[in-house]
């Protein structure tokens, strides 16, 4: 579903710490797979380059160097045709319109992906129940509480039903209970339709509680991939995710 072949992306700097040249490798050489179905944590510290490759996979930005492949298509070349395969969840950013009720928001979605009424009003109504999206439909965005604004998006992303779900950082801020329900309902949509799924978040709870393999980027570079059980082999007994992490983290430095 998604594939990577020694994928790189650099950017021209007037200054930088990490000069070569006048160009800064934010991802180079990255090379991975992801097969339909599956759910993989995309790990990595600040600035490590995991809104790099995101942006490579949903054809916001053209890779410099290698290959990229979403459900069998080049995502900068064919950005129109693959937006009806894909979904992306910016937690920090939201795609919704600000001013408008979630649903005129949605009503929007359905024309820019020509999504059919009826299969339009018949997905909504299973995302308005699962998300439990029905108290606030008719509220403008802007009056969303983040947990609120985060399930619209989600709602968003998938209205369409995509093969596959990008998600940066989609439960960051939220509260547990806000947390636990988008955990729930990303594991549902993964284990009953099959989405695949690939989850970019510094909440390691996110990891253990959802992704049965981990990859872990570090300047740019592939630093790890794996399942959660090999991640947590490559630390003594009886240490945390957060331990293992923090490990990967530092040692790479
Ligand atoms: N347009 C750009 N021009 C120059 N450098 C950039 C640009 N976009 C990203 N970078 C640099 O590339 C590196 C990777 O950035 P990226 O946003 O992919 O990191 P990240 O892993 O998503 O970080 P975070 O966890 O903080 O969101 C960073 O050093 C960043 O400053």
């Amino acid at each position: 579903m998604i594939e990577l072949d020694q994928a790189g992306r650099s950017f021209k700097v007037k200054r930088s710490l990490k000069l070569e040249g006048n160009v800064f490798h934010a991802v180079r050489d990255l090379s991975f797979t992801v097969a339909p179905g599956e759910f993989v944590g995309y790990l990595g510290p600040n600035g490590a380059g995991k809104s790099t490759t995101i942006k490579m996979l949903c054809g916001i930005l053209t890779p410099t160097s290698g290959r990229v492949r979403v459900a069998g298509l080049d995502p900068s070349r064919k950005r129109t045709t693959l937006a009806r395969r894909i979904g992306v969840v910016f937690g920090q950013r939201t795609t919704l319109w600000w001013d408008l009720p979630l649903r005129d928001s949605f009503e929007l979605i359905r024309h820019l992906y020509k999504v059919d009424r009826n299969v339009f009003k018949t997905r909504l109504d299973e995302l308005t129940e699962t998300l439990d999206l029905g108290g606030f439909t008719r509220t403008p965005v802007r009056q969303l509480s983040l947990g609120q604004r985060m399930r619209g998006d989600l709602a968003a992303a998938l209205l369409h039903a995509p093969d596959v779900l990008v998600l940066d950082e989609p439960t960051i801020g939220l509260d547990v209970v806000s947390k636990s329900s988008i955990r729930a309902f990303l594991r549902r949509l993964n284990t009953e339709q099959g989405t695949t799924v690939l989850l970019t978040t510094h909440d390691l709870g996110d990891i253990e509680r959802l992704c049965r393999r981990v990859m872990l980027i570090d300047h740019g570079r592939l630093a790890f991939d794996g399942t959660l059980d090999e991640l947590m082999a490559t630390a003594p007994e009886q240490s945390t995710i957060e331990d293992v992490v923090t490990r990967l983290y530092t040692g790479s430095r």
